[in-house]
Parts: structure tokens; C-alpha cells; sequence
């Protein structure tokens, strides 16, 4: 089995709405792939048609070389987290699991396991409806690992939760990842898969943007700079010009140096005879990064 999901030329139309436009990449065990994109950009799309609840219009989604629905027994093959992922109110957590279980022939103690590993042992026996935003996705976590299975698909699965939560799922992905499985979860926010993911897939608009390592994204798209406020900006300018800094204008007016650090350019605007109010180190957010890339895309 090699774990892996492959996509190739998939597109996805609603009548006038192009959803997914010929999207192919495909994603790698062992690892956490980011699947990023602002909303609306078809992540969800994608990922319903990867687990065949949705037709493409064109191009397929594989995995382990075969279409979703071509899989025996799916819930052991691949773990599923949809935003859309509900159990029936009025079961109790367990009962709704167990449900699931029979119905995958997994054993039914996998059940108590999968409520422990995602804290849920003492709301085992509540019922569903009773529960909150936080508690619903442990559940559905809880499903999506009932299987044990070697390919898992999160979409947005931090949504709802609060910064222990938020830990909890970045430090389970991981730890999933390392031990050999497929982990592929959507996001929205670039900040939070930069501390999660090892590979990052970004789509806007349907369409594929980036398919890139996390660490490579962070080099080519964080910019340290300095930040210059100061009464003679031109004046100023000329002098960093003179000493080989280049620097361009922020759109309050500022300067942004590159290449140099603060302690530099005080000592520049003293022998230039400059004052300055403000000399700053900073970095550009991934953030900021991100709405670049997925802003050009429009
Ligand atoms: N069933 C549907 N019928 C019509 N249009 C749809 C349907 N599902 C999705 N769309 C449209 O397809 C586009 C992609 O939506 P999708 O939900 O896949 O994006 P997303 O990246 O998951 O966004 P979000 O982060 O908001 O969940 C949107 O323009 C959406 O309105």
C-alpha cells in the first residue's frame, strides 16, 4: 500500500461556479500537507470529491491507486474529518461510534481507544446534541481514527477551537505523520500550518498555486527589514542609498531597509545629522505572504 493520494486534472463546476479548475498534486505519507486557501477557494470541494462524495466535472482523485468508492471497508483505509462531519443528536457519543465501528467490521474496544485519545472518555455516554463547537470535532476526530487508518483528510479541523484544542490537534497531525501516515488538512490560516505542516499545497480560486515544502515557503516568503520614521525621509533615503542600503516607501510614509541591521542605520543618520523617530527591526508575516500570492491570483 503506498498511502498515497493522487490528484490529477480535477475540476468541478456548480452550472456558472468554477469550484476546482484543474487541480493536480498529490500528497505523501509521512508527513503533514497543508492544503491552504482563502474561503471559497475550493479546498472542500476538492477533498468531497477525493472521498467520492462529490463528481468531478473532470479529472479523478486516487487513493492508493484507486478511486475512494473502489476501496473495502474505507473508515480502515482513510480517516475523514468534514466540515460537514455530523452524528445524530440524540445518540451518545459511544453508541454513535460503535455504530460507525460495526458497520467498518473495526472492533468494537477500538471505540474506548479512539474516545481517550481524544479526551472525550468522560462524555462518552452524553448525548451528541449537548455537546459544543469543541467537543463535536474531537467526535468526529474520534471517528476518523475509529479505523486505525493510514491516510487521514482533515478539513479545517482547528476550526472552533479554542488555543489548547488548537495544540492538542497540531500536536496529534504530527504525531500521525510521524508514524508513517498520510496527513493531508485544510486551512485557511497560513500561520497556523506554518507551525503544523511539512508541505504545503495553496489554491485560490480553483486553481493551484503553490505545491511547496513549508520551510521553502516560510525562506522565499518572509522579509526582514528595518523600519525607518523619520521628519527628512528623502534625505534619509539619499543616505542609506550612499551606503548601499536600498530602501523603498511603506504606504504611512516610512522607510523599509533591507540588508542592514538598526544599529547601522542609526549610526548612518547621526553622521548624516538625521533625526529619527522610530528604528525598528521587522519581519513581513506569512500572513501577509499568503494574501500576496492568493490575492494575484484574481
Ligand atoms: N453544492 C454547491 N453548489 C454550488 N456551489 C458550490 C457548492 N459547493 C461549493 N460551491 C462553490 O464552490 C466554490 C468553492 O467552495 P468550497 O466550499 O470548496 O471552498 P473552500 O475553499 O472549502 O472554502 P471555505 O474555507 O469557506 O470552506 C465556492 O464558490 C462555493 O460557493
Amino acid at each position: 500500500m503506498n498511502q498515497v493520494i493522487e490528484v490529477r486534472n480535477l475540476s468541478k463546476r456548480y452550472g456558472e461556479t468554477v469550484a476546482v479548475e484543474d487541480l493536480s498534486f498529490t500528497v505523501r505519507p509521512g508527513r503533514v500537507t497543508g492544503f491552504l486557501g482563502p474561503n471559497g477557494a475550493g479546498k472542500s470541494t476538492a477533498m468531497r470529491m477525493i472521498l467520492g462524495l462529490d463528481r468531478p466535472t473532470g479529472g479523478r482523485a486516487l487513493i492508493d491507486g484507486e478511486p475512494f468508492a473502489r476501496l473495502a471497508e474505507p473508515l480502515r483505509r482513510v480517516g475523514a474529518l468534514l466540515e460537514t462531519t455530523a452524528a445524530h443528536g440524540g445518540r451518545r457519543a459511544r453508541d454513535h461510534l460503535r455504530w460507525l465501528a460495526r458497520s467498518n467490521r473495526i472492533p468494537e474496544r477500538r471505540t474506548a481507544e479512539v474516545l481517550r485519545m481524544t479526551g472525550l472518555e468522560n462524555a462518552a455516554r452524553r448525548r451528541v446534541k449537548g455537546f459544543s463547537l469543541g467537543m463535536g470535532r474531537r467526535l468526529g476526530l474520534a471517528a476518523a481514527l475509529l479505523g486505525d487508518p493510514a491516510v487521514l483528510l482533515l478539513d479545517e479541523p482547528l476550526n472552533g477551537l479554542d488555543p489548547q484544542g488548537i495544540l492538542w490537534v497540531r500536536n496529534l497531525m504530527r504525531d500521525l505523520a510521524a508514524e508513517g501516515r498520510t496527513v493531508f488538512v485544510s486551512s485557511h490560516l497560513m500561520s497556523e500550518m506554518a507551525l503544523t505542516a511539512d508541505h504545503l499545497i495553496v489554491i485560490a480560486e480553483g486553481r493551484l498555486l503553490a505545491d511547496t515544502t513549508a520551510a521553502a515557503f516560510v525562506a522565499a516568503n518572509s522579509r526582514a527589514y528595518v523600519r525607518i520614521r523619520t521628519p527628512e525621509p528623502e534625505r534619509m533615503r539619499d543616505a542609506l542609498a550612499g551606503a548601499g542600503i536600498a530602501a523603498v516607501t511603506a504606504p504611512d510614509g516610512a522607510l523599509e531597509a533591507e540588508g542592514a541591521e538598526p544599529a547601522r542605520i542609526g549610526e548612518l543618520a547621526a553622521a548624516h545629522g538625521l533625526v529619527v523617530h522610530e528604528v525598528a527591526a521587522r519581519e513581513s508575516s506569512l500572513e501577509e505572504a499568503f494574501m500576496r500570492l492568493t490575492g494575484e491570483a484574481r
